[in-house]
């Protein structure tokens, strides 16, 4: 590593083998919940599989929500910040969010750029993550001052970079879905795929899927620009329903937690795994570490997560 390379971030996330990051043109279209399926998909897809996820939407913070860790305090050890691990003393899914920051889950972050910038740097550099297999970054929607602080203070660790695209079918959400593809083309990130979310209804009682919206716009936009299509998902209430329903925590829980860990544990998982968005997730998972191991940036060892 020159001495150029060798920053804070880039200590840091030396033992971090693959970032992905999550985006999306336009927002609302899923792009935290799937950055949260895709953390969940990946932790399940080995036994041993360490995952971490980053909660760079600096003004809508979601993942703790999501995770069931609202409200959660992050400990601040002598050698950085500690994550909070969705999955208790198993320690190997763990978070990162501003919303751990913030007094009241209301309150929102009413930042200027370089303060955002700071920041990111601060998440980036401090947060000890230890050895991970897949560090999965929850960015905000469009392409904005989070994205071009984070790809500036991953610039040393910019061959373990990569990223997944987000979209609705709607023709406004794939317009939206472009502006980021030619964010990432700019800044030479190479994508895994494109994911299209919210595509078509599944009725709980009869499984009829009904095209709410249009569908296949996110088939046709991968196809037409050369991108991986990685799959759809859709409409699913009980996806809804797990990671909408934010648990508080039980008073005087906290204590009885090894340091970071929720009263979740893998209860969450095992929730997870049974909606029935979560087969189809580990399709798409499948074709992410299938990208990964033949390698936009020609890794190979990188799905051995067992
Ligand atoms: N496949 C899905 N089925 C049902 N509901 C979904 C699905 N994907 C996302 N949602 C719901 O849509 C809402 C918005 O999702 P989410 O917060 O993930 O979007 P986002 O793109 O990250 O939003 P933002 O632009 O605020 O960052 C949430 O309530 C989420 O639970
Ligand atoms: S798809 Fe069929 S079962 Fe489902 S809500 Fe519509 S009519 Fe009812």
């Amino acid at each position: 590593m020159s001495a150029a390379e060798d920053t804070p971030v880039a200590r840091r996330l030396r033992s971090v083998k693959q970032i992905i990051i999550v985006c999306s043109g336009k927002g609302g279209v899923g792009k935290s919940s799937v950055s949260t399926q895709l953390a969940l998909s990946l932790r399940a897809s080995s036994p041993t599989a360490r995952v971490g996820i980053l909660d760079v939407d600096l003004t809508g913070p979601s993942i703790p929500r999501m995770l069931g860790l609202d409200g959660h305090p992050v400990h601040q050890s002598s050698d950085g910040w500690v994550p909070v691990y969705a999955d208790g003393s198993e320690a190997r899914l763990a978070c990162m969010s501003v919303g751990f920051l913030l007094k009241k889950k209301e309150d929102s972050v009413v930042w200027r750029g370089p303060k955002k910038n700071a920041m990111i740097r601060q998440f980036l550099s401090d947060v000890r993550w230890g050895e991970l297999d897949y560090l999965v970054i929850d960015t905000p929607p469009g392409t904005s001052d989070e994205h071009l602080s984070l790809v500036e203070h991953m610039a040393p660790v910019h061959d373990r970079l990569s990223a997944v695209i987000v979209t609705t079918p709607q023709a406004v959400a794939l317009l939206d879905a472009m502006k980021c593809l030619s964010f990432t083309r700019a800044t030479s990130i190479p994508v895994l795929g494109l994911i299209e979310n919210m595509s078509g209804y599944v009725c709980p009682c009869c499984g009829e899927v009904s095209n709410v919206f249009s569908t296949g716009g996110g088939a046709e936009m991968a196809r037409s620009e050369g991108l991986t299509f990685l799959g759809s998902l859709p409409v699913d209430t009980e996806l809804v329903t797990l990671l909408d329903a934010a648990e508080a925590e039980r008073p005087g829980e906290a204590a009885a937690l090894p340091e970071g860990g929720s009263r979740r544990s893998f209860d969450l998982l095992e929730r997870y795994e049974k909606t029935p968005t979560a087969p189809l997730f580990k399709s798409i998972v499948d074709r992410i570490l299938e990208r990964l191991s033949s390698g936009p940036h020609g890794q190979t060892q990188l799905n051995q997560a067992a």
